[in-house]
């Protein structure tokens, strides 16, 4: 199953992409419906609520004013964290139980308005963005909806940043515009991205690659690698390799410098015993294993120091090399991403032989010819690596 978490501030627009998903079979489950299940009369949370909050909160009738909580809920941060405390948990708790009835679809997206501020990335797939400019949905929540602005800022501000979902995201879904533009960027995502993920990763395959083209390593890859390596963790963690470590190498890691444009990360285990375990976690979490002979890199006594894995959502390429912890092979790695880090003159060199052979294999879409053929730039980095650490 494609676990898909939808994201965006209050008046993003998320409920009308929602829709879009359950307009093509696909089961959509809602935060906000739970936050309201779990304060039906009768429910504990409604009891502890007024517990902290008080009788005013409540109608005669005895069911919540959702609007009298709301004021005092986010009349300041240290109230909005008490209602948090409170509902947080029991929603949580709800929210396995909306998942199991879902355990055969192919896809289940999670509607969550606070994704980002509790920090749950790392439990989905694809964290999807809804994104519109704090400024606008202002405008919106009180043009169409009638909210009164302050109301609507204090809301806003009781929420992360626009800049923080950015960063917390994986795909971006722009709803500045018409709904219908915002559609038009749905159905793309959806059938380039969404849809051919949640096929590969049924099916246990790595997405198709997409060529050696060069692009310079950024912010953005740093971003992207850190969003993916606590995602990894997670799923190695949850499979019991508690002591599993997650890094981003290869040139992607190194700001500046000319690099394909896959983020290359190294799981770090405690011996290859491990590897099988990791396998599966790493398949799950949408990372196959992926045999490419180029790929392969050999121990001081001749044995495979790596298992390979790529991952199946087509949107990003990304690379895992599983190794053993302080191996030769893991401890090159790191050894190659930190010299280029501080090395003009090998930066320079290694820019020199990649643009030279990107040209030759240009249509390679695999990238192994390519791969191979850089072999010789590192075989003697290495054996110099060797030496050095062996005096
Ligand atoms: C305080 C409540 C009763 C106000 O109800 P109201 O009908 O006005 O709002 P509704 O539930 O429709 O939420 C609308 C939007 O408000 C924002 N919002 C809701 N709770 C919070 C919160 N704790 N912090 C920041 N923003 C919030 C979200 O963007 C949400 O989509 C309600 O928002 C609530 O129970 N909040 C706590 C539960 C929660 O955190 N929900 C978010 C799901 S993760
Ligand atoms: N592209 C758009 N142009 C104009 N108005 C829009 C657009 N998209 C959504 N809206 C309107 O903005 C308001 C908020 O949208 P919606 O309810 O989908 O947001 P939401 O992210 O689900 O909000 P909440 O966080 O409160 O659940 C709605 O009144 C909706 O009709």
């Amino acid at each position: 199953m494609l676990r898909i978490g939808l994201t965006g501030g209050i008046g993003a627009g998320k409920s009308t992409i929602a829709e879009q998903f359950r307009l093509r079979g696909i089961p959509v489950i809602d935060a906000d419906e739970i936050a309201r299940e779990i304060v039906a009369p009768g429910e504990p949370a409604l009891a502890a609520l007024v517990e902290e909050f008080g009788e005013q909160i409540l109608h005669p009738d005895g069911t919540l004013n959702r609007g009298g909580l709301a004021v005092v809920a986010f009349s300041d941060p240290q109230s909005t964290a008490a209602l948090n405390a409170i509902m947080h948990p029991a929603i949580a708790e709800r929210t396995r139980a909306h998942y199991a009835r879902h355990a055969e679809a192919p896809i289940v997206v999670h509607d969550v308005p606070l994704l980002v501020e509790n920090d749950m990335t790392r439990l989905y797939h694809l964290a999807v963005l809804v994104d519109t400019p704090a400024e606008i949905r202002l405008k919106r929540l009180v043009d169409s909806r009638g909210m009164d602005p302050a109301d609507a800022q204090k809301r806003i501000s009781a929420q992360a940043s626009d800049v923080e979902r950015h960063a917390a995201c994986d795909v971006v879904i722009d709803n500045s515009g018409t709904p219908e533009a915002a559609q038009d960027a749905f159905t793309t995502v959806f059938e380039k991205r969404i849809q051919p993920f949640a096929d590969n990763l049924a099916a246990g395959r790595t997405a198709e690659s997409s060529g050696v083209q060069l692009v310079t390593a950024g912010e953005q890859h740093g971003q992207t690698a850190q969003r993916l390596s606590s995602r990894i963790a997670r799923a190695l963690t949850e499979a019991g390799l508690t002591d599993a470590e997650v890094e981003h190498i290869g040139s992607t890691s190194v700001p500046g410098l000319l690099a394909k444009d896959i983020i290359d990360l190294q799981v770090l285990t405690r011996s290859d015993a491990d590897w099988d375990a990791a396998a599966e976690a790493l398949t799950a979490a949408g990372y196959p294993q992926h045999h490419v002979d180029a790929f392969d890199d050999w121990d001081d006594a001749g044995r495979v120091a790596k298992r390979f894995h790529r991952n199946a959502d087509p949107g990003q390429p990304v690379n895992v090399h599983v190794r053993t912890r302080g191996s030769l092979s893991a401890r090159f790695a790191a050894h190659f991403a930190k010299r280029l880090r501080t090395d003009a003159a090998l930066r320079a060199d290694y820019e020199g032989t990649k643009k030279r052979l990107a040209e030759q294999h240009i249509d390679d879409r695999s990238t192994s010819r390519y791969a191979e053929a850089k072999e010789p730039f590192f075989t003697p980095l290495r054996d110099e690596f060797r030496r050095s650490e062996s005096s």
